[in-house]
């Protein structure tokens, strides 16, 4: 590194804080937030390691963004609207001054895209991996979010966008699949670098009362809804053919399409937001998918019961051995 780290935060971090005065321009030793009396603020964070949650070839580009963004996700599954961020980095001795550079530029067009600033951070150096700690600030309404634990008996269960296609990334980058069809891969490959936080979904959701039962999902589509199921007590039964595939992911892995559902209910990194609604907002729930351009599938319902269920057509139990992902 050509750079020392008060360099690093006065030419890269300081700009990012350029619309948000009470930051001081990272001259103080912290940052203020101030209160919005009928507001609640939402706090979240989220860690990422090299070699577990990316890898050290990722863009500098991409390992900004998904720091961020994952953090932004957690944010739209409480209903929040984001706000600002505190951000820890531990730098190996791989990281250049240019690394920074382009990290810190790519977190530019995310704080425009996702209106929120740089509040302060830490800069230190480490032995081991790269290290990316992001603090996250949003608001909801006073008091009111969106939660794990209020799942009802009857709900459906419905998740965003499309699921498994970063799990079939992550097998791409890894080489332990292969496949001739180069869009695709771009594709699925993106989606495991860069995740789209459903912000506006997550909002909507809170504010309109939709739903009031929600979390992303990042570990793994059933170990995720699990989580509902338990908080709530009850059980949630997941349709296999229901789960919502893209083109690319039933391209890619076309051959083994039984195992690739498997795996899209199992591998994680989606960051689609997963949410349960009485069946009466079923009209809702379409109608802000197609105001928010974003598919919105209904993949099962709680019932009565403990767990989470895989169904197949005839409404049998598929064994799954691992749900989702585990650090340890
Ligand atoms: N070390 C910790 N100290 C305090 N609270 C923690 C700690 N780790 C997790 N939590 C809290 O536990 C809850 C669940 O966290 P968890 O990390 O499992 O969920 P998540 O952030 O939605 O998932 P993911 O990390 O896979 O995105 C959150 O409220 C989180 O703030
Ligand atoms: C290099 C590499 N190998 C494996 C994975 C898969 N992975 C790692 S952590 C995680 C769950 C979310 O993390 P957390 O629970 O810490 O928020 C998943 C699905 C990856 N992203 N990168
Ligand atoms: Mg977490």
């Amino acid at each position: 590194m050509d750079k020392t780290e008060f360099d690093l935060i006065k030419s890269y971090f300081a700009p990012l804080t350029s619309n948000y005065p009470e930051a001081y321009s990272l001259t103080n030793d912290a940052a203020l937030i101030s209160e919005d009396p009928d507001r609640s603020t939402v706090v979240t964070m989220d860690t990422l390691v090299e070699g577990i949650h990316f890898f050290s070839t990722d863009p500098a580009e991409d390992i900004a963004r998904k720091s961020l963004r994952v953090n932004l996700s957690d944010l739209a599954a409480m209903g929040a609207k984001p706000k600002g961020y505190t951000l820890s980095i531990s730098y190996n001795a791989s990281i250049t001054s240019e690394w920074v550079k382009a990290f810190t530029k790519s977190l530019a067009v995310d704080q425009e895209a996702f209106e929120c600033h740089l509040l302060g951070g830490d800069t230190v150096s480490t032995p081991g991996p790269l290290t990316i700690a992001i603090t996250c600030f949003g608001s909801v309404p006073r008091g009111k979010c969106l939660h794990r634990t209020t799942g009802q008996e009857g709900d459906d269960v419905w998740v965003s966008g499309t699921i498994g296609d970063s799990a079939v990334g992550l097998k791409l980058l890894k080489k332990e699949i292969k496949t001739d069809n180069s869009r695709a891969e771009t594709f699925l490959i993106d989606r495991f670098r860069i995740p789209q936080p459903r912000t506006l979904l997550g909002i909507a959701l809170l504010e309109r009362d939709i739903s009031q039962t929600a979390l992303d999902v990042s570990d793994g589509l059933l170990a995720d809804v699990n989580h509902i199921a338990e908080g709530s007590n009850l059980q949630a039964r997941i349709i296999s053919s229901r789960i919502p595939l893209s083109k690319s992911f039933q391209n890619v892995l076309k051959n083994t399409l039984d195992q690739g559902i498997q795996l899209a209910a199992t591998g994680g990194d989606d960051y689609e937001i997963l949410f349960t609604t009485k069946p009466k907002n079923k009209e809702k729930v379409i109608e802000l998918s197609e105001e928010l351009n974003i598919p919105i599938t209904r993949i099962g319902a709680l019932t009565q019961g403990k767990g989470t269920l895989l169904l197949d057509k005839n409404n049998n139990e598929i064994p799954i051995t691992r749900s989702g992902w585990k650090h340890f």
